[in-house]
């Protein structure tokens, strides 16, 4: 293996190493990778008589550890890096772990058990791929056509995709007799107290050791050799004939939505995520190797051009979003925030709808991280729960279904409107919302709703981004149900706001209004049209009239 490389693949990429050790700096450093330190906060206290083995353990913590920097990193900064990496030795008596002694007694302890016999060190490392998306955004759109390889999403943020690798390496280490003498002065030395089993093999801790069995840096820490064997299996190009399994098995076709099986949707299932196990391996026709094999083949390892990752998005993006306008004007999140989990027959039963198609729906939603499935049957995702069921406070649903009902419709028509040079100032969706909501007021009602959902998230920003406690009015301008203008009153104490709207929708806006009812601050004034400059005389008219 040529190890240069195989580190040169995470060179463009913005690396973070989530630990504290020292000698797990020096390692990779010293093998030429480049990387940020930040170490992770997650307290080492997993349970571990949960755990099978002491390695799973290890593996756990380590990717408890580079998931918690993620996060972390990902919430400071809007943007978490593109490389985690995550790391914890143990040292393992039989089935008992011994980590870093409490104290000079504990290390004394450890080093007792330890005494005369070999045991084994075990370090787990987990590399965790952080993608940042926006739920609402294209990016999202391809998990429709790569459904089998959906990575993890974390609804906790709803933004952060993460795929763990994980895995651990043994090494069999065994000491001499030692007199108590000896082990007390070795444990005076200072040396044992941030070393798991209370030794450093490293330094002092080298006199203490007969024999080592495997890789020595992995009782240092990390596991070298073992991790650059895990970069060059995700980052190098699978053998021509794995490329042609690769695709035959697990890309379903771009018309996906016809093809998809229940058991090829399963990508948002955390049981598929990369699995580790010591060599972590997996089993040959193992999906999660997918993206990897096809990621790296694609990205640069030979000359053909980068996959065009982006641009499939945008081509497939409206089947996505007409996966998740279907979904919530057949309420199906309704229905399972009520009575979910619940298996694709019942769900089908309950919406009243063909059985094959609404389980074909139903796995397609879990792959775009809009579902979970388990053993139980489907239910809401956090951010489905939080956004998509119709009568939450963060809602979207109206805005789902107004643009599935009129957006839609009118972005058909996007090529005639661009060849024949439709009115450029009120751009085409606005020449139509206004022709139609001057003539139904269930239109109407649908528009408000979903430009009340969109404002509700986003009020508070705008109010806030800059600050405007020395105005004393201010004016929206096509303020519909008057979200804004809440927020503004709320945020500036003397600020009296105008809402101007289309007449037909100021007559609405108090069916919006918290309790019925609108702050004295706020006034709504009905305007004939859409158009920048009448605003502006309306609001000049206000102005005088004040
Ligand atoms: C057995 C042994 C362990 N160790 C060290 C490696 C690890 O740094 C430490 C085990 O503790 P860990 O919890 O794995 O790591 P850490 O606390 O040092 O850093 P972080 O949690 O931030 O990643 O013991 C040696 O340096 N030499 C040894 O011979």
């Amino acid at each position: 293996m040529v190890l240069c490389p195989v580190i040169g693949k995470l060179q463009h990429k913005r690396v973070v190493l989530a630990s504290a050790s020292p000698r797990r700096q020096e390692i990779l450093s010293n093998a030429g990778l480049r990387f940020e330190v930040v170490p992770s906060r997650f307290k080492e206290k997993l349970h571990k008589a949960s755990f099978a083995t002491p390695y799973a353990y290890a593996v756990e913590t380590a990717k408890q550890k580079a998931l918690e920097v993620a996060g972390r990193m990902h919430q400071k900064d809007l943007r978490a890096p593109d490389v985690v990496i995550g790391a914890d030795t143990i040292v393992a008596v039989g089935a008992m772990i011994l980590e870093k002694p409490v104290d000079k007694q504990d290390a004394y302890r450890m080093l007792s058990r330890l005494n005369g016999k070999e045991h084994s060190v075990f370090t787990g490392v987990a590399i965790v791929h952080c993608c940042s998306k926006d739920i609402s955004g294209p990016g999202r759109t391809l998990r429709l056509t790569l459904s089998s390889w959906a990575p993890r999403a974390h609804p906790t943020d709803g933004r952060l995709d993460t795929e763990v690798s994980e895995f651990y390496e043994e090494t069999t280490v065994k000491f001499s007799e030692l007199s108590e003498e000896l082990l007390w002065e070795y444990i005076n030395s200072g040396e044992p107290m941030d070393k798991a089993g209370g030794y450093g093999i490293q330094a002092l801790g080298g006199m203490l050791v007969e024999y080592v069995h495997g890789d020595f840096l992995n009782v240092v820490g990390f596991p070298l050799n073992h991790f650059c064997k895990e970069l060059a299996r995700l980052y190098y190009p699978p053998r021509p004939e794995d490329l042609r399994r690769v695709r035959h098995d697990s890309i379903p076709a771009v018309d996906t939505f016809e093809n998809l099986s229940d058991s090829e949707a399963g990508g948002s299932d955390p049981g598929q995520s990369a699995k580790g196990g010591r060599g972590g391996e997996q089993a040959d026709g193992d999906r999660s190797q997918a993206p990897r094999a096809l990621d790296a083949a694609l990205n640069g390892a030979d000359s053909r051009p980068p996959f065009p990752t982006g641009l499939l998005e945008l081509m497939d993006g409206f089947k996505a979003s007409k996966v998740l306008f279907t979904a919530c004007k057949l309420r199906l999140f309704d229905v399972l925030k009520d009575q979910g989990p619940l298996q694709a027959a019942d769900v089908a039963r309950k919406l009243s709808t063909c059985a094959g198609r609404t389980e074909q729906l139903l796995g397609v939603c879990a792959a775009l991280g809009l579902l979970e499935k388990t053993r139980r049957g489907y239910g809401n995702t956090e951010v489905a729960t939080l956004h998509l069921v119709s009568d939450g406070e963060h809602s979207l649903q109206g805005l789902a279904e107004y643009n599935d009902a009129h957006v839609w419709g009118v972005f058909t028509r996007l090529g005639l409107a661009v060849r024949e040079g439709a009115d450029q100032t009120r751009g085409v969706l606005g020449a139509m919302e206004e022709e139609r909501l001057s003539q139904n007021r269930e239109l109407t009602l649908q528009f408000m709703r979903a430009k009340h959902s969109l404002s509700k998230l986003t009020a508070h920003h705008v109010a806030t981004a800059f600050d405007l406690s020395r105005f004393a009015s201010a004016c929206d301008l096509g303020g519909c149900t008057g979200i804004l203008a809440r927020e503004l009153a709320q945020e500036y104490p003397r600020l009296q706001v105008t809402v101007f709207d289309l007449p037909e929708v100021t007559e609405l806006s108090g069916g919006f209004q918290r309790g019925g009812r609108q702050t004295e601050r706020i006034r709504f004034v009905p305007v004939r049209t859409q158009r920048v400059g009448h605003y502006l005389q309306a609001k000049q008219s206000v102005l005088r009239r004040n």
